[in-house]
């Protein structure tokens, strides 16, 4: 009966693999470590990569690839979208100067085959921060309100404290799922 339930769990349970990027000092490795150890670490730039697997959300394991954003290295992120379900594009709220490099980025990303219909979550990091631009704001001057053929989810956030993490997975969560079900059912159709 054990071995039943834990066969059962296993397959109900639903992996993602999830990459993070945005400008270098936006938040990435804050959150990362955030949402793993639920404490808020010192950090250094991110030359590499972090990855590491944290608790699960509404029943979905998030493997997070944490790639450094420094102007030199953006050009190794689209390595990291082979089989990923899911990406998190991290903003530095109080960052406006570079927000037009920002939106550049994110969408030269969004241009990849391997990025096609993944869903994404901008985090409007910082939010703080008392000059913080507003979610909505940052909404737009990230161009996602008129994404089309892609699922999205923008939510504020404060890394240190995890101020608006949870809901951001979880919405982030709800995508991933979607998506699967999706996929699942085209494929069922196109076999029968
Ligand atoms: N006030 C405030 N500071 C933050 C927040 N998130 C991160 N920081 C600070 O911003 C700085 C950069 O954070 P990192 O997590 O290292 O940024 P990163 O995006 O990983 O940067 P790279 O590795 O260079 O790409 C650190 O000093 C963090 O403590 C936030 O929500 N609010
Ligand atoms: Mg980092």
């Amino acid at each position: 009966m054990g071995a039943a339930f834990s066969c059962w769990s296993r397959l109900l349970a639903d992996k993602a693999r999830v990459l993070i990027v945005g400008l270098d000092g936006a938040g990435k490795t804050t959150i990362l470590y955030k949402l793993k150890l639920d404490k808020k670490v010192s950090t250094i730039p991110t030359f590499g990569f972090h990855t590491e697997t944290v608790p699960s959300v509404k029943g979905v394991t998030f493997n997070l690839w944490d790639v450094g954003g420094q102007s030199e290295i953006r050009s190794l992120w689209h390595f990291y979208l082979q089989d990923i379900q899911g990406l998190v594009f991290v903003v530095d709220s109080i960052d406006r100067d570079r927000f037009a490099e920002s939106r550049e980025e994110l969408h030269n990303l969004l241009t990849y085959t391997e990025a096609r219909a993944v869903p994404l979550l901008v985090l409007a990091n910082k939010q703080d921060l008392p000059e913080a631009t507003s979610v909505a704001d940052i909404a737009e001057e990230m161009g996602i309100l008129d994404l089309k053929d892609r699922k999205w989810h923008i939510q504020g956030t404060c890394a240190p404290t995890g101020e608006g993490l949870a809901s951001g997975m979880q919405a982030l969560a709800k995508l991933v799922k979607h998506c699967k079900v999706k996929k699942k059912s085209r494929r069922y159709l196109q076999e029968i």
